[in-house]
């Protein structure tokens, strides 16, 4: 280091301030360790700017009008469509028009102080950091950032554009654009069949784009329940969407504003824009990493304490979606309770160490609040579709090839008193995979209309390995969608 080089320390290093880096640096605060976080971009990393707040915004409007067009005397007060300008300026209200200040506040108020740059491994507990020239509170060039306990990496994840000869230099869409667009495109060519694309073709044809998805596979939603993802299919179809699958883009090229993709059944399609919906890769690209054994580009393999297995030393933790362990907020916000709650448990001395933490921690079992163990038994996640699709646990198939012998109950969500009340026509399924063997749900999938709403019951029963006939004395008020549990323990024998 020579003369100009500041060096800062402090005993807890957190490197991105996404929403897990935030909960990690809040948590290992609350210690007493003295905790700094280094975030490249927006402070609130990418859930908040360009995935799931604005998604969600997108999306909302025409699932609204979708539940007001079901209610007679609602629906005919619905006299118009979605209004686009109206949709995007509240997007960008969630988004705080992309500014940091209030979560930057955030930071300061709970005591966490926040460096500016991108951060890089120079060595154990080391890193350098070259600021952004954008950023005008960013550290001077050549600042050296220290932890004299333990570095949290919590750098997220970037979106993985296929190596299609001319698709990057066609500059299609990733989900960022997708999310933060001033403008809709008249037509739009979705490449996946995940998340990302079945949300974005949802809201872009609610937006009124024309969308095509080109699906490599021969179903969507490859990781969800295969009835779930055919109920999203047909509703895509219904909505206009034109989905192609066992179709690959084989080579893009852009002129005149249009791009034309070419297929690899041949033909081509030409769209005013193309989104690369094909999953992302975690942010250890351009860490340093192999300063510390690593290799860049692959995920940071966590033990159920969040420490990297792959470093000596005990000091470096990672959470989020840099672990490929988790792909959404809230596991990775989970994630990140546990690494804060470990790291102030092992390395403070102050009131955490008084009441015993350390000994706690070290004696930790599953189920502890040290241990993420309800990364291997009970992530839930929704696709905000038309209909939303939530699952939580183990599908079907997953629980077979576990060696579990278990059976799938299924009931028509559709025959629900609470659910005719919702809606004339509601469609939608519950599923919950029961092992028989110790006769507890350790998977749930739900379909139809605020699906989202009914998970948080399943996640409950999983986690707590409520037996079926306890759950049979958990009464679900009338009329309501939930009332499907009961349907669903009579169905399973009940
Ligand atoms: C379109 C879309 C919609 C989604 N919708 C949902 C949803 O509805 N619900 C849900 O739960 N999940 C959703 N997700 C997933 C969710 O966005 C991610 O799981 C979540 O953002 C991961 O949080 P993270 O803190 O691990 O990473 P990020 O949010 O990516 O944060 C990482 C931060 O680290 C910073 N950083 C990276 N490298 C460095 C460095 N070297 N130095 C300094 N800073 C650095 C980055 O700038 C970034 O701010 C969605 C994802 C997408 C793409
Ligand atoms: N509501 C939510 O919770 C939510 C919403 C959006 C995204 N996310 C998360 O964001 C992450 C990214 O989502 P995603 O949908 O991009 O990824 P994904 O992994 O869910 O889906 C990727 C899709 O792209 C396809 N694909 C991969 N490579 C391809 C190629 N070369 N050519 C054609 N198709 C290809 C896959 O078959 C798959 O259908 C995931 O972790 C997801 O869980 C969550």
């Amino acid at each position: 280091m020579n003369a100009e080089q500041q060096a800062l320390e402090y005993d807890v290093v957190v490197v991105g301030a996404g929403a897990v880096g935030e909960n990690v640096a809040d948590r290992a605060g609350r210690g007493g360790l003295s905790v700094v976080i280094v975030e490249d971009e927006l402070v609130g990393g990418e859930c908040s700017y360009w995935a799931c707040m604005p998604s969600k915004a997108l999306l909302r409007p025409g699932a609204v009008l979708a539940g007001a067009r079901a209610v007679p005397g609602a629906s005919e007060a619905v006299t118009g469509g979605i209004d686009t300008a109206a949709t995007l300026a509240r997007r960008d209200r969630f988004t705080s028009d992309w500014d940091d200040a209030g979560q930057a506040r955030w930071l300061e108020k709970t005591g966490i102080d926040l460096v500016r740059g991108r951060a890089r491994f120079t060595g154990p507990r080391e890193l350098s950091l070259e600021p952004d020239d954008a950023t005008l509170d960013a550290a001077p060039a050549g600042t050296v950032l220290r932890a004299r306990r333990a570095v949290v990496v919590a750098t997220g994840s970037v979106p993985v554009i296929p190596p299609v000869p001319g698709l990057a230099e066609c500059e299609p869409w990733t989900s960022r654009e997708a999310t933060s667009a001033e403008t809709v495109p008249a037509s739009l060519v979705v490449i996946g069949g995940g998340v990302v694309a079945c949300e974005m073709a949802v809201a872009y044809t609610d937006l009124g784009a024309a969308v095509t998805m080109l699906v490599r596979g021969d179903r969507l939603l490859d990781r969800m329940e295969p009835f779930a993802a055919q109920e999203v299919e047909e509703s895509l179809m219904e909505l206009g969407v034109d989905i192609r699958f066992g179709v690959e883009a084989v080579r893009a090229a852009r002129q005149d504003g249009r791009t034309t993709v070419e297929l690899s059944q041949g033909g081509s399609i030409v769209a005013d824009q193309v989104l690369v919906a094909t999953g992302r890769r975690p942010g250890t690209g351009d860490l340093g990493v192999e300063a510390l054994g690593l290799e860049p580009g692959r995920p940071l393999a966590v033990d159920d304490a969040m420490q990297v297995t792959g470093v000596e030393g005990g000091w470096l933790f990672a959470a989020g979606d840099v672990t490929g362990r988790t792909g959404t907020t809230h596991q990775g916000k989970y994630d990140a309770r546990v690494a804060g709650d470990v790291v102030a448990a092992r390395f403070s001395d102050g009131p955490a160490a008084a009441e015993g933490a350390a000994a706690e921690e070290r004696a930790a079992a599953p189920w502890s609040r040290y241990r993420a163990t309800a990364d291997h038994a009970a992530v839930p996640q929704v696709a905000f579709t038309r209909p939303e699709v939530s699952a939580v646990g183990l599908t079907e198939q997953e629980a077979r090839a576990a060696g579990m012998a278990v059976r799938a109950v299924r009931y028509d969500l559709g025959n629900v008193a609470g659910a005719s009340v919702a809606a004339d026509g509601y469609r939608g399924t519950a599923q919950l995979v029961v092992d028989d063997a110790r006769g507890v749900v350790v998977g749930a999938t739900f379909t139809g209309p605020d699906a989202a709403e009914l998970l948080h019951a399943a996640t409950i029963a999983i986690v707590s390995e409520a037996p079926l006939d306890r759950l049979w004395h958990a009464v679900p008020a009338y009329p309501t969608v939930s009332e499907v549990w009961l349907r669903l323990l009579e169905t399973a024998g009940l």
